[in-house]
């Protein structure tokens, strides 16, 4: 490191370390920090920062060699990197367990319930008021994406209507597919179909064939699980042709209803208990 980009380095916190402002930023690791460095400033942070697409590294291993042999001293070559996702104040967020409890109470009071909706007796969880509320629509996904983006995910499967409002952000976020499960003759090609009973009677989601391939990595996403049956009839059908259900996720779950049970093995992560 140059004597001037010595004089500069700072000592950070999480708190005052807002990685949004930083531009022309390089990043690098040096022992087990990763350095920042913009035309003003370098600063030293944990390696467990996510560097960006514009990230530069070298391994310890290169900077261990060039300060034994001839180029001692000197900054070593930089060589770019392929990296998935940009550094946000949700990396530092996701880490922090009291901002994660937060951010979930802000996403649970913007959620309003509607006495009596669509029939006496049901306490209606209405998600729209949630979508005007940009901190915890963004919280919302965020959460979502901090917890699959390093699972390997190939497929996340929406399920109609409210799985399609939080399925694809998360998709798109963490480099998965999006495939859609419909309600009946909604989709123009050939489909499959998997059958469900409801409190009275029975419904259907279908899935277009060929939009995923055996031995995919799917996540289900839907606004809300109350008995489960939605969502098991979503995983039976992406396992009828081979995929493997990693976990499915919900905003929202009505635990009195045990939809959980319903589920078996399958693991359920929600964001948000209603009682
Ligand atoms: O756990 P379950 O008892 O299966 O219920 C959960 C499902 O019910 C709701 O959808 P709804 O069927 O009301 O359809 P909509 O999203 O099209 O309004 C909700 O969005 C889930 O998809
Ligand atoms: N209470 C509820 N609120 C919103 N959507 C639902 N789907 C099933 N039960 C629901």
């Amino acid at each position: 490191m140059d004597s001037l980009t010595q004089n500069i380095a700072l000592k950070f916190t999480r708190a005052n370390f807002v990685p949004e402002k930083i531009t022309n930023r390089d990043y690098y690791h040096r022992d087990n920090l990763v350095q920042i460095k913009s035309p003003t400033t370098t600063i030293n942070h944990p390696l467990t920062t996510k560097p960006t697409r514009n990230t530069r590294v070298f391994s310890p291993i290169s900077l261990s060699k060039k300060a034994a042999g001839p180029g001692a001293g000197e900054e070593p070559e930089l060589k770019k990197i392929r990296i998935r996702d940009p550094v946000s104040s949700t990396d530092m967020a996701s880490h922090d367990p009291i901002i994660k409890e937060e951010r979930i109470a802000g996403i649970s009071s913007a959620i309003r319930i509607i006495p009596d909706f669509p029939k006496p007796g049901i306490m209606f969880q209405d998600i729209t008021t949630l979508l005007l509320d940009t901190k915890a629509f963004k919280d919302t996904i965020d959460l979502f994406v901090e917890r699959y983006r390093d699972k390997k995910i190939d497929v996340v499967a929406g399920i109609e209507a409210r799985g399609f409002i939080f399925g694809p952000p998360i998709a798109l976020a963490i480099g998965a597919k999006f495939v859609p499960m419909r309600k009946p003759k909604k989709l123009p090609g050939e489909v499959i179909s998997e059958e469900y009973s409801l409190e009275y009677g029975t419904d259907k989601i279908e899935m277009h064939v060929g939009a995923v391939q055996a031995g995919e990595r799917a996540l289900v996403v839907d606004d809300l699980i109350a008995t489960g049956g939605t969502l098991t009839a979503a995983i039976r059908l992406l396992e009828r042709v081979g995929v493997e259900v990693v976990e499915c996720a919900c905003l929202i779950e009505l635990p009195e209803l045990k939809g959980r049970d319903r589920l078996g093995d399958k693991p359920l992560f929600v964001l948000v208990s209603s009682t």
